[in-house]
């Protein structure tokens, strides 16, 4: 058997929360992750799920009314909630990245394109020369070099654009080279292509997958569509109301998934082989997140459903590498 290296990224029972006026919203309640050194990870699960929450935690940028009340991440063996507001803020330019969902509002409309890359570069690169012209010319000629390596065409003229000057695919990739400008270990790319064309779609992923090679870098895709997952991840985690119910080698689930709800969303892709298809909706609504019964939260949707489901359901072993939470399933050694 063959050893696995340590994660590069270690997260326990994170428990990220939502101070509401109607309530306490359990947004992430006990999510366990591991990413090993170059290995992707897809994160899926419908919408409402938990999956930016989730990794918004660990780059430590949740917002007012949310708070992580519990849990440890760590990363590269570093305590990340231990660390204060600015060795934070080192770590995300540095050695974690995220692209959001929409590059038009993540990116800066005031900034030239240029301008954006410099400010990340100035600031965590630091193999930059500290003589400030000399600083200046090395900057502008890795800025113009991370544009070339996410394919923008006449890279240097174009460092003086603005973001709204190129086109939504055009924008992923720019917003793919700023997190990739110190060149980090690990990319959290969240939903890289959904307001994307699907010819642009697959450009950005195999963007992403390339960059993942030539920088060595682990990465995180967030995704609504399992048949990116079954493409570029090795390994899969299905979410549902703010927990892992599934996790495992990307093969395993997608060929045999275990919990109910990973085989309800299985059963509502047509053709796998097919990108491009959307998660459709299992029947039935994601429960309301404040005052949840401690039951297995997907009890009201699930048609294999027992009694017993009704008290707080653990992850379990469910195979090689495998867990699930799910009483039905015999829990095997881990
Ligand atoms: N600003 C907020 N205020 C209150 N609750 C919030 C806030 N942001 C998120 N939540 C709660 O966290 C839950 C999870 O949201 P999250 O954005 O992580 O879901 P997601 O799985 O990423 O969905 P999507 O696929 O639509 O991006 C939401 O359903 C909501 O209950």
């Amino acid at each position: 058997m063959t050893a696995h290296p340590s994660p590069l990224l270690e997260v326990e029972g994170l428990r990220t929360v939502f101070d509401t006026r109607a309530g306490r919203a359990f947004a992430v309640d006990g999510v366990d992750i591991a990413v090993r050194p170059g290995e992707c990870l897809g994160v899926v699960g419908e919408s409402g799920s938990g999956k930016s929450v989730t990794f918004s935690s660990v780059m430590g940028i949740v917002r007012s009314p949310g708070h992580i009340e519990a849990g440890s991440i760590r990363f590269n063996g570093v305590d990340l909630r231990a660390l204060s507001p600015q060795e934070m803020r080192k770590v995300r330019g540095r050695h974690i990245a995220m692209t959001m969902q929409d590059a038009l509002t993540a990116l800066n409309p005031a900034l030239t394109v240029g301008e954006q890359i410099l400010e990340v570069l100035y600031a965590h690169d630091e193999t930059l020369p500290p003589e400030r012209n000399a600083r200046r010319k090395a900057a502008i000629a890795k800025a113009v070099e991370m544009l070339e390596l996410v394919g923008i065409a006449s890279a240097a003229d174009r460092l003086r654009n603005y973001p709204h000057e190129f086109s939504g695919g055009m924008r992923q990739r720019i917003m793919i080279a700023i997190a990739l400008a110190c060149r980090p270990k690990l990319l959290i790319a969240d939903e890289p292509t959904t307001a994307l064309d699907v010819t642009i779609q697959a450009q950005v992923l195999e963007l992403i997958a390339d960059m993942r090679v030539k920088l060595g870098m682990s990465v995180v895709l967030i995704t609504h569509d399992l048949g990116v997952v079954s493409e570029y991840c090795d390994r899969v985690m299905v979410m549902y109301a703010g927990q892992v119910v599934e996790q495992g080698p990307t093969e395993a689930v997608i060929g045999d998934p275990r919990h109910p709800y990973t085989k309800g969303l299985l059963g509502s892709i047509p053709r796998l082989s097919m990108r491009g298809h959307p998660i459709t909706p299992i029947e039935g609504q994601v429960p309301d997140l404040i005052g949840l019964p401690p039951q297995c939260r997907f009890y009201s949707r699930c048609s294999e459903r027992l009694d017993a489901c009704l008290d707080v359901i653990e992850m379990r072993e469910v195979g090689a590498a495998r867990r699930a939470r799910c009483i039905r399933l015999p829990e095997v050694e881990a």
